[in-house]
């Protein structure tokens, strides 16, 4: 699992283990992991070319402090001042002892054109708002240069906490980050600006950290949440879905919703509703029911929505899922037709799975406002609704309606998963997960990662159904 925590969590473990270490010693950690970061991206560093942008924390200690190691293996460096009086006094020493030189934002560019390497040591977890003035024209400039732009500890200008982008802020290739992951490094749109993440050890006690704000599921983690048959099973011990998805006018998502549902991992699916036809066409394999799910027969979880259109008939489907005293996952046209309290006086799970507009809808909000605060719009919607909310988007959100659990983030997902019906299988398939036997939150977070993989896994550009096909790729890749 890798944990992302509060900037409040960070200071925290800081202080207790700053009371144990020699002082400075946290610093020489972080600057010693970021000078091995540069030194890895750089390739030589013999003859290298190195701009520090420094602000008037800590984190310009650090980006100073770095620099300076890697002057003493031949690199040669600038540091531009944004807070000439304020940047850190011991670090600043020790750069100009190793032949760094100095100048202040006005010479930024200038230098910064001809680095090969740009350290960002603006601002770290002190930072509050975008970039100031000031220093936005350096961020473009290394942005523009060519050189590989490193972020300490994260992109200045973002917000550790909630991955929230407000004004200007640094563009990274790459962000070496200190102690622990902090939250706006695996959130979008912040996350996006991180580049490549590495995380250096400076030993932050886990038991000081607490709990975390976020986790993100590793490859063992979802191997052992997947579900397995033994020899104990049936097709019915291992679960039933149902599916009850697409119209008369849009049957292909009842075909992408039960191809899901197949790959996921339960014994069976039933479908219920117009689109039987076409389900059997593609999938022999598949219980198929023309009525509304209250005539289904038994199942371990429904889905509802993909596709359903706006007619009586889809609302009669998604009351009658939501009436079911079983695991419910509410997608796409089943988000806009159900009924708030139905959800919130279900005693068992219920998952929605909006993408941003659908979260926005629910919220009563504008959607930009629900991409620029994808955190709080999900943790919002779970506790609102009282259910285990799945924010799509580039990076995922999974938040349960407990607030003190962890939201969970995943980020296996690739650009081109935004193509028409990929929702429709990612419902089918975290379907599957509830009804093969796993809790809300791990359903949904398996799903959207098995569901990222197989992006990954297939040939590009790719349709929804090769996503399906590609999910027992991801499932052997992820159990290898
Ligand atoms: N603590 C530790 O043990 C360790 C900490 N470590 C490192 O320290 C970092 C935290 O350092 P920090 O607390 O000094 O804050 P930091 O992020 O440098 O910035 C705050 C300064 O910036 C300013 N400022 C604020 N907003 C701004 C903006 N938008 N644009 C421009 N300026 C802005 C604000 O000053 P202001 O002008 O507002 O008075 C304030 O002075 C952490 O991320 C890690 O890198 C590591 O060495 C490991 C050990
Ligand atoms: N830029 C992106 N990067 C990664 N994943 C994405 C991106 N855009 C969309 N996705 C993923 O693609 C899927 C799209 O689902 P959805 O919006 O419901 O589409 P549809 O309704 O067409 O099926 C979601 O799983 C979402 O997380
Ligand atoms: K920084």
């Amino acid at each position: 699992m890798r944990y992302g925590h509060s900037v409040e969590a960070v200071r925290r473990a800081e202080g207790a283990l700053m009371a144990r270490v020699p002082e400075g010693a946290l610093m020489q950690r972080a600057a010693a992991g970021l000078a091995a970061a540069g030194a890895d991206l750089l390739g030589r560093v013999y003859g290298a070319r190195l701009v520090v942008l420094v602000g008037s924390g800590s984190n310009g200690g650090d980006a100073l402090f770095a620099a300076a190691r890697l002057l003493r293996r031949g690199a040669s460096g600038t540091a531009v001042l944004l807070a000439p009086e304020r940047a850190h006094g011991e670090g600043l020493a020790a750069f100009r002892a190793a032949g760094g030189r100095v100048t202040g934002a006005d010479g930024g560019a200038g230098v910064i054109a001809h680095a090969d390497l740009v350290l960002d040591g603006i601002t770290g977890i002190g930072g509050k708002g975008g970039l100031r003035p000031e220093a936005e024209p350096l961020a473009r400039a290394a942005r523009e240069s060519g050189a590989a732009v490193v972020a300490v500890d994260l992109p200045s200008g973002v917000d550790a906490d909630t991955g929230e982008v407000h004004g200007p802020a640094v563009h990274a290739d790459a962000t070496v980050t200190f102690g622990t992951y902090k939250p706006g490094l695996l959130i979008d749109p912040a996350a996006e600006r991180a580049g490549a993440l590495r995380l250096v050890d400076i030993g932050l006690d886990p038991a000081e950290l607490g709990t975390p704000a976020l986790e993100a599921l590793q490859h063992a983690d979802v191997a052992a949440l997947l579900p397995r048959p033994t020899g104990e099973s049936d097709k019915y011990r291992r679960g039933v879905v149902g599916v009850a998805a697409g119209s008369r006018r849009y049957p292909g998502a009842a075909v992408l919703a039960v191809s899901g549902a197949l790959r996921g991992g339960a014994g069976a699916v039933r479908y219920a509703g117009p689109g039987g036809a076409a389900v059997l066409a593609r999938h022999p394999e598949t219980l198929v029911s023309t009525g509304s799910p209250h005539s289904a027969g038994r199942v371990q979880a429904w889905v509802v929505g993909p596709g359903l259109g706006d007619t009586a008939e889809a609302r009669t489907a998604v009351d009658d899922a939501l009436a079911a005293d079983v695991p419910v996952l509410v997608d796409a046209d089943g988000l806009r037709l159900l009924t708030p309290e139905a959800v919130r006086r279900r005693t068992a799970p219920t998952v929605l799975t909006p993408h941003a507009g659908e979260a926005a809808a629910l919220l009563g909000r504008a959607r930009e406002e629900v991409e620029a605060g994808r955190l709080r719009a999900v943790r919002e919607l779970a506790a609102r609704f009282g259910a285990t909310v799945l924010l799509k988007g580039s990076t995922t959100l999974v938040a349960d309606p407990d607030p003190e659990r962890p939201v969970r983030v995943n980020a296996t997902g690739i650009a081109w998963l935004a193509t028409a019906g990929s929702g429709d299988v990612l419902s089918g398939l975290t379907g599957s997960l509830l009804a093969a036997g796993l809790a809300a939150r791990d359903a949904a977070s398996v799903g959207a990662y098995l569901h990222g993989l197989a992006a990954r896994l297939s040939e590009v550009p790719l349709t929804a159904l090769d996503l399906a096909d590609a999910l027992p790729r991801a499932w052997r890749n992820v159990s290898e």
